[in-house]
């Protein structure tokens, strides 16, 4: 039995509000079963690929049911983003976290107060949540039963978080204890098997199809060309095959047809925009000027920088502005940043988990076009990373699971990569990769550039024992604690 069959049953066309709130002409593949089971008020779980548009799965239920929704959401810069575009389709939807600032805070308290809030949405952060602050005014809105859902987006960080950087993740179970019949919708890209079972014992979930309607589709994003590019300190070659690579992308579009098409519609040639990630702040500055300095439209973005200049970085960036179509950011530039037409996101280092991975990799393509992502893979980082996940973290042996899964992805040169992704996230089925992958388009020479690229594994580890790769390596572990 679903947790809202005491509720009237609704018999609205939500159909129509996806054309009229939300101004889009269809639901994707699944939305409509999502959103139909939320509102027959099961709890509902959500594992779709990147950009697969979850979201919309929790805010159309807001719009259309009485009550309040609480969005819980890791990231300021992703809520803000999307109250933002609520508020301009006319929809009631705030966030609440340590910057909102104090007037619009006691509004929204006020509000909660009434018992009867005429917020659709809230967002907040987990560490909001376990405020008594906010608790008691959420009680007073449970009692008038105006609390519709609570949907905690991003759901995977409750596990990859919540045991330790940011415990508030955990005490998340909050909610189903003191709201039992309360339904929770979580949503993520990124869950195995295990992250899946965490997240769903910590949030009070029963696996089972009287309660809870799960939705696992396929992480395969198909318009995504994968690929690694092997590499070695020694060689130091980053920079040199990045540029000579992105040279030829603009040489493609300056040949004469491809000129004309562009002068039509008014694009710039330049105008491929990309994410380039770096796990230190040093080298986010020094690699965007250095791009500068070849001619090339790059800025950086990590968490250093005030809060203008992230703002307008990330605005002219959005609009295809000139100067602003490369961004080289740490990690605090991921998950949910929606942009459509991302062309290629590269890593510049093995990131430190495969999870991050697949998530960063994921802001391209989202219009559904075909982008690139290549990662920058050396044996000499695998040993940076593996030193910095191991004494870093507070729960090392979950890390170095994935960071070796990501090297094994990296050093896999016998599968299709997309297979390698599938079966990371539990998919049985092998997915269809039109040659979009490295190893489909050219089998021989990922095994050539394998063989050529890579420094001898034990030269490598001899190296790191005589503490050679003792060179500062800033690494944030947490770099989405933002808030
Ligand atoms: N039915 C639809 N028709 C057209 N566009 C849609 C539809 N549903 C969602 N979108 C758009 O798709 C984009 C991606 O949606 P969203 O940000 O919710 O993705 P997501 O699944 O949360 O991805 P990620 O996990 O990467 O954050 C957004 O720009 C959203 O407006």
């Amino acid at each position: 039995m679903s947790r809202k069959l005491q509720r009237t049953p609704s018999c609205t066309d939500i159909g129509f509000t996806l054309r009229r709130q939300f101004k889009k002409e269809e639901f994707r593949p699944h939305q409509r079963e999502i959103i139909e089971a939320a509102l027959e008020g099961y709890d509902v779980y959500v594992q779709a690929a990147t950009s697969f548009g979850k979201s919309l799965c929790f805010q159309l239920p807001a719009v259309v049911e009485s009550g309040i929704t609480i969005v819980v959401s890791p990231l300021l810069s992703l809520m803000i983003n999307q109250v933002e575009a609520l508020q301009a389709s006319g929809i009631e939807a705030y966030s609440l976290n340590s910057s909102t600032p104090p007037s619009i805070r006691q509004n929204i308290y006020r509000d909660l107060a009434t018992g009867h809030p005429h917020t659709r949405l809230l967002y907040v952060t987990p560490e909001l949540c376990s405020g008594s602050n906010f608790r008691e005014r959420l009680q007073v809105v449970y009692r008038q039963k105006e609390l519709a859902r609570i949907a905690i987006d991003e759901a995977h960080c409750i596990s990859e978080w919540g045991h330790d950087f940011r415990k508030d993740f955990k005490r998340l179970s909050w909610f189903r204890e003191t709201f039992p019949d309360v339904p929770i919708m979580c949503l993520t890209a990124t869950a195995n098997a295990n992250v899946r079972n965490d997240i769903m014992s910590i949030l009070g979930i029963v696996p089972d199809s009287k309660h809870t309607k799960m939705f696992l589709m396929s992480p395969q994003r198909s318009n995504l060309h994968l690929e690694i590019r092997y590499t070695k300190d020694e060689d130091d070659d980053r920079l040199s095959d990045f540029l000579f690579w992105i040279r030829g992308v603009y040489n493609r579009r300056c040949e004469p047809a491809r000129k004309a098409e562009l002068d039509r519609t008014g694009e710039r040639v330049e105008n491929i925009p990309g994410i380039i990630y770096t796990t230190s702040r040093d080298e986010c500055e020094s690699l965007s000027a250095s791009l500068r300095d070849a001619g090339i439209g790059a800025r950086p973005f990590h968490a250093k920088l005030d809060k203008d200049t992230k703002e307008e970085t990330l605005a002219r960036w959005i609009n295809n502005e000139d100067g602003y179509d490369i961004i080289v950011a740490t990690t605090a530039f991921g998950m949910g940043i929606d942009k459509d037409n991302v062309r290629f996101v590269v890593h510049w280092r093995l990131p430190k988990s495969f999870e991050g991975y697949y998530q960063e990799a994921g802001r391209a393509g989202r219009d559904g076009n075909a982008s690139y992502c290549f990662l920058y893979y050396s044996r000499e980082d695998l040993e940076r990373v593996d030193r910095m996940v191991s004494s870093d973290a507070k729960n090392p042996n979950a890390r170095r699971q994935s960071l070796n899964a990501l090297a094994r992805y990296c050093e896999n040169i016998s599968e299709c990569r997309h297979a390698v992704v599938c079966a990371y996230f539990g998919e049985t089925t092998k997915p269809e990769c039109d040659f979009a992958c490295d190893w489909h388009k050219d089998p021989a020479d990922v095994q050539s550039r394998y063989m050529r690229g890579l420094a001898d594994a034990e030269f490598v580890s001899t190296q790191a024992m005589q503490g050679t790769y003792d060179v500062s390596y800033e690494m944030s572990m947490d770099p989405y604690c933002d808030d």
